[in-house]
């Protein structure tokens, strides 16, 4: 199904004048229902241009008949199992706010609030309709996008970081890392936070609108209905965007400009995006903005409602027309209509002890709606018997590339039985727990549980520690900026909780943040790797926190991804010794500190001893292990520095000459340049925002065919603004970051 796309054109305010109207609906036949908007052209007026739109919606129009005719059919489709996302477009002042969130009286309610008292409604129906025995809880996430950072309003402003929260690639799916959700009972629970929630976003007045939105605001509703150890889980998002900006109309001080340059890049990224998916162009450029990152239109499945927002006036002439002209291709844009998979809840997991022994590694790419999704083995459960659906066994099917345009059979996974907690840790999982209920069905019924964890409880791990580690840094932060005053008890008790050594210094992060985007960006094109990079990340962590038993864990499965990395041989062998030496069981060939590895990894590990200082000259695959390189390792100083300085600018050299083969470094190199995103550009050495910008640019410049890409470090060189030195910079930095 397409992206349905309506336009609403608002009532004229107070001094806007009747003679002044140009924007008006209009059918294409007497009779028939408005679909097209009529506008003349600015340069013969006598001409007149027409859009045509799913629907048109008059100035008279009630917010109850927008949402009626518009979002109140699809709220079955949501109980479905199906996402929805509605989100409103259009200039400044034309009516997105009021579209979504509307007024405080009950009949100026907007889209979002007449959305959750529908679901609440719908709900309580289907409690009833089941005698209880299916209930739905509705819980909320809300954050917005302000000058392309993402904070969470459901937090105090105080809590917030100067880089905003991160975004991931999840499963097809973007997700904000560390973005709260809070359960909500009730209207008038949601109404309350939402009230709340809505003074931390960003506005402001503008010459355009008093009340101007200044961010992009994102409401995402979950809404979770079990039956039993049945789980099906699906999410309506309300998106109010905010407003392209004419800055020669606004008359906008400096705050306001640097605002407005960030909403109408996102929203000029968001027109190139719909463009080129229109034109059925291969690369999207989806990455440039976080908004359109978000938003994935025609990337997300589900049903998307865009509403466009048009002011009927005059003044807003050329900018009504150019988001007619975006928002009219938008109708061309596919999404696919697949309902959220059914799962069944499992006991919490954990990764460590005996569980981690058996650890397995899902063979699949990232799975579609991972929320969903649990791996365990399938079973034929009495409730999924009844459903006409065919019952899947695994979860086999991804969002990316193309799909049929069909429903695929539901999911059955089966919960595991009570007797296995015992070797269970009693961590929460981010997956859902059973009830007592659902723990007590007989042994028998069940098949035997296997103990394994998927790629997606991997990710779940790993943005939780994400998550704790930004948490931490925020209060510290909040600490410093409270200087020599005493700390208020909340910062205290987080910071005191936090051993010293997991403090992570300014160094760490920004390793671990090059990790987390070197992670993002592989997770698109090599799904192992990026599992065994997050096993790094978490040894990495683990050994911040000083736990030396976690990190050998968690280095030994990242052995699994890259075998016979001989640094990362390195480390394990160095790690077991220390533990070894430490509980004084030192076993093996203790004498070399080898503890259990096979010859070939011994034989590695000499390897790694005799090239210690010579690494920037190794070609090999993974170099990722270098990431723990300090305190194992003493750093090279002085004359070794630069003799190895002079080692990597002679092999950067000898490749841009084209007297070697091409290294996986500069194959690393070459591929974060053409992949053209921004932000991985932006983190490479040497590379500032505007260099990076430039670089994009240009290469947007050259068009999308193969012959654009750049193929050497020597054609890099030759792009305007590199050079030999910002070359050799960004190719030393690929190592010496991780
Ligand atoms: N359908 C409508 N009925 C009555 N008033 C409306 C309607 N649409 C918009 N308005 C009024 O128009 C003004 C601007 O609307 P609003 O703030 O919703 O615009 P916006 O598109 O969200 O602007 P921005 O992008 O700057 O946030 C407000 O005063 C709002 O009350």
């Amino acid at each position: 199904m397409s992206v349905r796309v309506v336009a609403r054109i608002r009532p004229l305010l107070e001094k806007e004048l009747d003679k002044d109207v140009i924007v008006r609906a209009d059918a294409v036949e007497e009779g028939r229902p408005m679909t097209v908007v009529k506008i003349p052209n600015p340069k013969n007026e006598s001409e007149e241009f027409s859009f045509a739109f799913n629907s048109v919606y008059e100035q008279t129009t009630t917010q109850e008949e927008l949402f009626t005719a518009e979002v109140a059919p699809h709220i079955k489709a949501l109980f479905q199992g199906l996402d929805v996302t509605i989100f409103a477009y259009g200039v400044t002042g034309t009516g997105k706010t009021h579209t979504m969130r509307g007024g405080l009286r009950l009949a100026e309610r907007g889209v979002i609030p007449r959305l959750l008292s529908n679901v609440y409604r719908r709900g309580k129906k289907i409690g009833k309709d089941t005698n209880g025995e299916t209930t739905v809880n509705v819980a909320l996430s809300y954050y917005e996008i302000y000058n392309d950072k993402v904070f969470d309003l459901l937090e105090p402003p105080e809590k917030r970081t100067p880089s905003g929260l991160p975004l991931r690639e999840k499963d097809g799916k973007t997700i904000v890392v560390g973005l709260s959700e809070r359960s909500c009972e009730d209207l008038k629970d949601f109404e309350r936070l939402y009230i709340e929630a809505n003074n931390n976003r960003v506005t402001a007045s503008t010459k355009l609108n008093a009340h101007s939105s200044r961010s992009h605001a994102i409401l995402r509703v979950k809404v979770t209905q079990t039956t039993g150890d049945m789980v099906r889980e699906s999410t309506a998002s309300a998106i109010d965007l905010a407003g392209s900006e004419d800055n020669r109309r606004t008359e906008n001080g400096k705050q306001r400009l640097i605002e407005s340059a960030a909403i109408n890049k996102s929203l000029f990224v968001l027109s190139q995006c719909i463009d080129a998916i229109s034109r059925g162009d291969r690369r999207i450029p989806y990455r440039e903005s976080k908004m359109t990152r978000i938003l994935s239109l025609g990337q997300n499945n589900g049903i998307t409602i865009m509403i466009l927002n048009l002011a009927p006036m005059r003044s807003y002439h050329l900018d009504t027309l150019s988001s007619l002209n975006v928002s009219s291709r938008a109708k061309r844009i596919e999404v696919r209509e697949i309902e959220n998979e059914v799962v069944f809840k499992q006991p919490p997991r954990t990764n460590s002890g005996t569980a981690a022994t058996a650890m397995k590694r899902q063979p699949l790419r990232p799975l579609a709606n991972a929320h969903n999704v649990l791996s365990g083995t399938a079973a034929v459960d009495p409730a999924a018997k009844a459903s006409d659906k065919p019952i899947k066994a695994f979860s086999v099917y991804t969002d990316k590339g193309a799909k049929p345009n069909i429903a695929p059979p539901s999911r059955v996974t089966i919960k595991r039985p009570s007797d296995q907690s015992d070797v269970l840790s009693s961590r929460p999982s981010k997956l859902a727990r059973p009830t007592q209920q659902t723990l007590g069905r007989p042994a028998a019924a069940q098949p035997s549980p296997q103990l394994s964890i998927s790629a997606a409880q991997i990710e779940a791990m790993v943005e939780k520690k994400v998550a704790e580690i930004l948490e931490n840094r925020a209060a510290v932060a909040a600490a410093a900026e409270a200087e020599a005053a005493p700390a208020p008890q909340s910062v205290t008790v987080q910071v005191s909780t936090a051993p010293l050594q997991s403090q992570i210094t300014d160094e760490v992060q920004r390793r671990l943040e090059a990790l987390e985007r070197r992670i993002e960006s592989d997770s698109r094109n090599d799904d192992a790797r990026s599992d065994g990079l997050r096993c790094l990340l978490q040894a990495r962590q683990a050994k911040e926190r000083g736990d030396d038993e976690g990190a050998l864990h968690f280095y030994e499965q990242a052995l699994a991804y890259f075998p016979g990395q001989v640094k990362l041989l390195g480390k394990i062998e160095r790690l077991r010794a220390k533990l070894a030496g430490a509980s004084g069981k030192i076993g093996g060939d203790s004498s070399s500190g080898m503890v259990a590895m096979d010859v070939d990894q011994k034989a590695a590990v000499r390897k790694v001893r005799h090239t210690a200082r010579e690494d920037d000259d190794e070609y090999h695959e993974g170099t990722e292990a270098d990431v723990e390189d300090d305190a194992d390792q003493k750093p090279v100083r002085g004359k070794d520095a630069m003799s190895q300085k002079t080692k990597t600018a002679k092999k950067v050299w000898t490749e841009v000459d084209g007297d070697g083969p091409t290294s996986p470094r500069t194959r690393q190199l070459l591929n974060i340049i053409n992949s053209r995103d921004l932000a991985l550009i932006k983190g490479l050495h040497g590379f500032g925002s505007k260099k990076a910008q430039d670089l994009v640019d240009h290469l947007n410049l050259r068009g999308d065919e193969e012959s654009s890409t750049v193929a050497s470090l020597a054609q890099l060189r030759m792009l305007p603004g590199m050079g030999s030195r910002t070359v050799e910079r960004a190719y030393e930095g690929l190592v010496s970051v991780l």
